[in-house]
């Protein structure tokens, strides 16, 4: 890890407060009543109800949906016996993977305590509070009895996340990586570096799949572990001991077509490779530094497949991929324990899913590259919408056919929808913009360089790889922003610095081009000059318009409007449309809601209602979301005549008539927008499915207010306002953008011109 990204992980660990996660309530306490209900009295019904029927707390309390993630601090990643204290930032990470991706509620648990009695006894007692104990970064051989004793004695799943959930993810990556070298499992020859906990389940899950003790050969700190060894022995480790005169590493792997790491860093040679088998697998899964580094094998052994346990190459093997969607599984199944036939569930949906052609979502997930089943991908990311979809029913219907489930799930298509919906709402909305930014390579002008919130998304631009950008504003205040803001991006490199009082031969050349821009809009040709100097956003809008840079983000102190055309004088709107709009969206922990027109237009008629609808929908669609489009009004489906809920109604003639797919409906009420119910109690033959996604409004009040008061009221992060139908990808942002909201806006101009 380099210095600049340590700090960058120091700084997301400590800023703005401490840590990683927090715990939310998730009833409403607003009230004398909410009070009584939540505590005493009203708690005391609940609690009665459970002890009467155990059962009952998954109804009564959070119990079914709350795993534990409990370690002693004696294997920590591969950082080794560093104490329960120190691994608190890993176990941390671990509960908000929970929830992130399955929508667990989780919380860590470091016990300080090394001896396996006495943590086993610490971890017993706590079996009321937990639907499920994932145990983690807890050494061999402890592990094993530890987990053993833990099983035999709680009524819930106990999972050993780095044995179990290792394996799983090993196991598909081996089946597929074996598949695309085309070599058999059970005639594959397997040299493992470790002997620890990870190593020797996933060799178990190997051999359960096919593989053959006789062509397994584990090395470990002390080397081979050959039958009649005596040092660093356990019985574990035993079970694979074999009888060979190989004594190192460096001496089992000739031959080897599957190297499998899971011990320390740098352990495994470059110049050891050419001795393995033709296409060999190698698997270098130590975290956070591997075995060997991917280039290194690249350049000693082209037809390798090789993996890590780490986000930045590809083919990450790592058990993120595998434990929040078993422990959904059996959580929503009521799994008593995790077993084999939901272990094997598992792996067959993890490896099916990389060799599944890639739908349209899942193309939008991945940046707008469709994965290929291949050497650099023979396993999914992390962040594919598809692992709970798959996994997590899979997982629930081999509890119930193996006879673990006590809450047998009866509608797997109900089921199925309720995870759609997780997807739906946590899908981070900005993911696949930020992928598809990160492809385009883009170069993004920054109007207000000088900006303290300028400069904080420069930074996560550049960390992120969205875009190299282009920031003006006077050198020395900048570099003197820089230095105190603690930002750790290079003016003289990555970052380009254009003062337009000073680089006068990086504008000089623009004059002309914004002479004949604005030359008859009452801005004469010495002001013109002067506006290039003074007005910022003119500097970085004429940058893009002559094809400098490819998009620009401007504006954010004074007036919008002003900025707003300052910007569209210079590129002016696309030639297929007749105005230009502006959409914000909020972002809300129930999902994301667009506004149309928030910032433009103050009394659209219908033909700018209908535009303004088809271009909101696909700017939508950009962001891989289906278009769910209400008109809104005072007037609910024909109640009133009033002439704006005409308007709305003539609207919706217009756009249905230019795009009859798109699911639209209206006029309608903003709650009845949100509620199919409510849609439902007013007209029978509604055209919208679900809840609204993008709300039109009659006018620009209205839009407006909407927006700002949802933003307020409800905590949601504002997106935009992102301009509809600009001839090039400039944004406005508003004065209250944040630095986040400056990173969106960014990916999105960078996405737009690419
Ligand atoms: N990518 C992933 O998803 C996962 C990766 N891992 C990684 O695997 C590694 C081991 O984790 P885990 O099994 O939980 O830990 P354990 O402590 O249980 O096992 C560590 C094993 O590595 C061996 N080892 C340590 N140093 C060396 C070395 N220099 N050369 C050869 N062998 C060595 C140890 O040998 P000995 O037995 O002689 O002490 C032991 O067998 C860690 O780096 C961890 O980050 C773990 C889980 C998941
Ligand atoms: C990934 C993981 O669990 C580990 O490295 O320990
Ligand atoms: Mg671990």
């Amino acid at each position: 890890m380099d210095e600049d990204f340590r700090k960058a992980a120091l700084d997301y660990h400590r800023l703005p407060r401490p840590g990683k996660l927090s715990i939310e309530p998730t009833k409403r306490m607003a009230t004398q009543r909410d009070l009584g209900l939540a505590y005493s009295p009203g708690v005391a019904a609940a609690c009665m109800e459970i002890a009467a029927d155990p059962s009952t707390a998954y109804d009564y309390t959070t119990r079914g949906n709350m795993v534990a993630v409990i370690t002693n601090g004696t294997a920590v990643l591969g950082l080794g016996s560093i104490g329960a204290l120190a691994s608190k930032p890993v176990m941390e990470g671990k509960a908000v993977l929970f929830k992130k991706f399955a929508n667990l509620d989780s919380i860590d648990i470091e016990v300080d305590e090394r001896d396996p009695e006495r943590f086993v006894e610490a971890v017993a007692v706590l079996e009321p509070s937990f639907g499920a104990i994932n145990l983690e970064d807890i050494k061999a051989p402890e592990c094993f009895e530890i987990e053993r004793a833990l099983r035999a004695r709680m009524k819930i799943p106990v999972f050993h996340d780095d044995q179990h959930g290792t394996a799983i993810i090993v196991a598909a990556a081996v089946r597929n990586g074996l598949m695309l070298q085309e070599k058999p499992i059970g005639e594959a020859r397997i040299v493992t570096s470790g002997a620890g906990a990870a190593a020797l389940a996933c060799l178990d899950l190997l051999v359960a799949m096919g593989a053959r003790r006789e062509n397994i050969t584990v090395c470990d700190i002390e080397g081979v572990v050959y039958e009649g060894r005596q040092v660093l022995m356990d019985p574990y480790k035993a079970r694979y001991a074999r009888d060979t005169e190989a004594r190192t590493l460096a001496e089992a792997l000739p031959g080897a077509d599957v190297f499998l790491g899971l011990s320390a860093p740098r352990v495994l040679k470059a110049e050891w490779l050419p001795a393995m088998a033709p296409r060999p697998l190698i698997l270098a899964l130590a975290n956070p530094e591997p075995e060997i580094l991917p280039e290194a094998v690249r350049a000693a052994r082209p037809d390798a497949i090789v993996a890590t346990g780490r986000s930045d190459y590809p083919n990450q093997v790592n058990n993120v991929l595998c434990f929040p969607f078993i422990f959904r599984g059996a959580l929503d199944a009521g799994a008593t324990t995790i077993n084999e036939e939901m272990k094997v569930a598992c792996v067959e949906a993890i490896a099916r899913l990389a060799r599944a052609e890639a739908s349209e979502v899942v193309v939008a997930a991945y940046g707008g590259q469709a994965p290929i089943f291949g050497p650099d991908y023979i396993i999914p990311k992390p962040f594919d919408p598809r692992l709970i979809l798959e996994i997590a029913p899979a997982v629930a219907r081999a509890a119930m056919a193996s006879g673990v489930s006590t809450r047998p799930i009866a509608d797997f298509d109900a089921y199925r929808q309720v995870l759609e919906r997780f997807v739906f709402r946590s899908g981070d909305l900005m993911r696949p913009v930020f992928a598809a930014a990160r492809n385009a390579g883009r170069r993004i002008a920054y109007s207000e360089g000088e900006d303290e919130r300028t400069l904080r998304a420069v930074q996560t631009v550049l960390d992120e790889g969205i875009a190299e950008p282009v920031i003006i504003g006077r050198r020395a205040v900048i570099e003197e922003r820089v230095r105190s803001m603690g930002l750790r991006m290079d003016l003289q490199g990555s970052v380009t610095v254009l003062d337009p009082s000073v680089d006068t031969e990086a504008f000089a050349p623009l004059l002309p081009l914004y002479q004949s821009k604005v030359g008859r809009r009452g801005i004469p040709p010495d002001a013109a000059a002067r506006y290039i100097r003074v007005r910022p956003t003119v500097a970085a809008t004429l940058l893009l318009e002559a094809g400098q840079v490819d998009a620009a983000i401007v504006g954010g102190t004074g007036e919008w409007m002003t900025q707003w055309h300052l910007a569209f004088d210079i590129v002016g709107k696309r030639a297929d449309v007749n105005r230009v709009y502006a959409m914000t969206g909020v972002i809300l922990p129930a999902g994301t809601l667009f506004f149309v027109d928030t910032h433009l237009l103050v009394d659209p008629n219908e033909e700018q209602i209908a535009e303004m609808t088809m271009l909101a929908a696909e700017q939508v669609r950009g962001f891989g979301v289906t278009p769910r489009v209400a008109l809104l009004s005072h007037s609910s489906f024909g109640a009133s005549d009033a002439p704006s809920a005409r308007k709305m109604r003539r609207a919706l003639r217009l756009i249905r008539e230019r795009d009859p797919s798109l699911e639209v409906d209206g006029e309608m009420h903003a709650d009845a927008a949100l509620e199919p119910a409510i849609r439902d109690r007013a007209v029978t033959d509604g055209r919208l499915t679900g809840s609204a996604n993008l709300l039109v409004f009659p006018n620009l009040d209205s839009a407006n207010i909407a927006y700002n008061l949802l933003k307020a009221a409800a905590d949601g992060l504002q997106l935009g306002p992102m301009l509809l139908g600009m001839n090039k990808p400039v944004h406005v942002m508003v004065p209250s953008t944040t630095a986040r909201g400056i990173v969106n806006l960014s990916a999105i101009a960078a996405a737009q011109s690419g």
